[in-house]
Order: C-alpha cells, then sequence, then structure tokens
C-alpha cells in the first residue's frame, strides 16, 4: 500500500469509529491536511446522519461546504463529541507534533473544544520521541525575530517559513534540530515567549486514540501513559 491508500484507510477507519455515534445534532470537530481531506471525503457519505461541522481551517471549511456539510462557527456549537485530525508525529502517549500545513493553533482549540481527539495517520508519523519533524510555532509577525531569538535559547534552530501566512495572519517559525524530550514542559515554555500565539506540540491534550495505518492494515492504539 502506498502512504495515500494507507490514509485513505485510516480515514474510513474514523468513519467506522464515529459511524455508531452520530445523531441529527451532532457537529463534528475536523482538522487540516491531506489525512482529514481523506477523512472529509468519506464522511461526506453520511451527511444525511450528521448536523455538521467545525472546522480548524479554511481549506477544510471549503472542503466540508463542497460536500455540502453545512460549517459552523465554534463559539455556537458548544462541546463537540469528537475531533478527527492528522498528525505530523505521533509517539506512545498520543502527544502529537503538528502544523506542517500552519493550521496549528485552531487545530488546537477545536481539538480543546472536542471530548475526544481521534487522530488518524499513516505508519510514518510513528515516533519513539517527538522532534525530528521541524517544530512549527505561529507567531505575531512584529515579534519574528523576537521568537527565533528565544527559540534558539530553548535549544532550537528556528527558520521563518517564508510565504506562509496562517489563517489568523500570523508567520510561521519551524524549529528544526529540537529534541522534544519533555513535551509538556517545552509546550508550555514556548507559549510563555511573548509573541507567540501556539506551538505545534500537542501535549497537554493528546489524542484518546490513534487509528495508524500500517501496511497490514489499520491498528486502533490508545495512550500509553
Ligand atoms: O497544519 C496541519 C496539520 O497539523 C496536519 O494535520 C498535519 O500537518 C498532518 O497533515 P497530513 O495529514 O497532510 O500529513
Amino acid at each position: 500500500m502506498n502512504q495515500n491508500e494507507l490514509k485513505q484507510a485510516v480515514a474510513k477507519a474514523a468513519l467506522e469509529e464515529i459511524r455508531n455515534q452520530l445523531y441529527k445534532d451532532t457537529i463534528i470537530g475536523i482538522g487540516t491536511g491531506s489525512t482529514a481531506n481523506f477523512f472529509i471525503d468519506e464522511l461526506a457519505r453520511l451527511k444525511q446522519d450528521f448536523d455538521g461541522a467545525v472546522a480548524s481551517s479554511e481549506a477544510s471549511a471549503e472542503r466540508l461546504i463542497a460536500h455540502g456539510i453545512p460549517v459552523y462557527d465554534l463559539n455556537s456549537s458548544g462541546i463537540l463529541p469528537f475531533y478527527i485530525d492528522g498528525a505530523d508525529e505521533v509517539n506512545a502517549r498520543l502527544q502529537m507534533i503538528k502544523g506542517g500545513g500552519a493550521a496549528l493553533t485552531r487545530e488546537k482549540i477545536v481539538a480543546a473544544c472536542s471530548e475526544k481527539f481521534i487522530c488518524i495517520a499513516d505508519e510514518s508519523k510513528q515516533v519513539e520521541i517527538l522532534g525530528d519533524f521541524p517544530l512549527p510555532v505561529e507567531v505575531i509577525p512584529m515579534a519574528r525575530s523576537h521568537v527565533g531569538r528565544e527559540l534558539v535559547k530553548l535549544g532550537a534552530d528556528p527558520q521563518w517559513r517564508e510565504g506562509v501566512k496562517t489563517d489568523n495572519g500570523n508567520l510561521i517559525i519551524d524549529c528544526y534540530n529540537f529534541l522534544l524530550d519533555d513535551p509538556i514542559k517545552l509546550e508550555t515554555m514556548i507559549n510563555n515567549i511573548s509573541g507567540v500565539v501556539c506551538n505545534g506540540i500537542f501535549a497537554q491534550r493528546p489524542a484518546d486514540v490513534l487509528l495508524l495505518g500500517c501496511s497490514d492494515g489499520v491498528k486502533r492504539l490508545t495512550a500509553s501513559r
């Protein structure tokens, strides 16, 4: 199976995970990225069975709307039963690095408002220690240089993702060579830098379930804490 087939397989598995818990008034939290896109396409087949979705990006909102799935504002949707999203890296505790597609802040907000985070990923995303994937940090534009200097003090090699603007109008700094051996602590420390909006460590709110697409099938994993 190639990577896209693995992503499609986990998207189908995620639909199976939730399909018996969908009601006419259910609003589902939807992530961003290529794996989430496969899920949106699968979800469209059940659009008569639930109310709609909250999207973590403009791109996902557009895809949902194109499928005829209503998209709601998070402020009016209350607590969501599920949030389904991909990841750039995920460890055995189901802590993740996210934000390769620059959607980390809205993803973290929608995840925080969801009872169950279902992470969908192909096996290439599974790691022992987070940090090979450059950690994205969303930054207020005027703070770019300041945040970069502070990230160096924390041991990262920060690089501005030039040309990229987030849905919130901010910049992304990617942190290379940053071993995240204490993800919860680093998530907090990075957020404490003035000018940081959010960082792509999802450790304080890890996933609850990981559906991992492997060549021998989809594995359903829960956190070893
Ligand atoms: O900002 C983007 C998100 O965090 C994505 O969920 C993440 O980058 C994984 O994307 P993909 O499913 O395309 O690998």
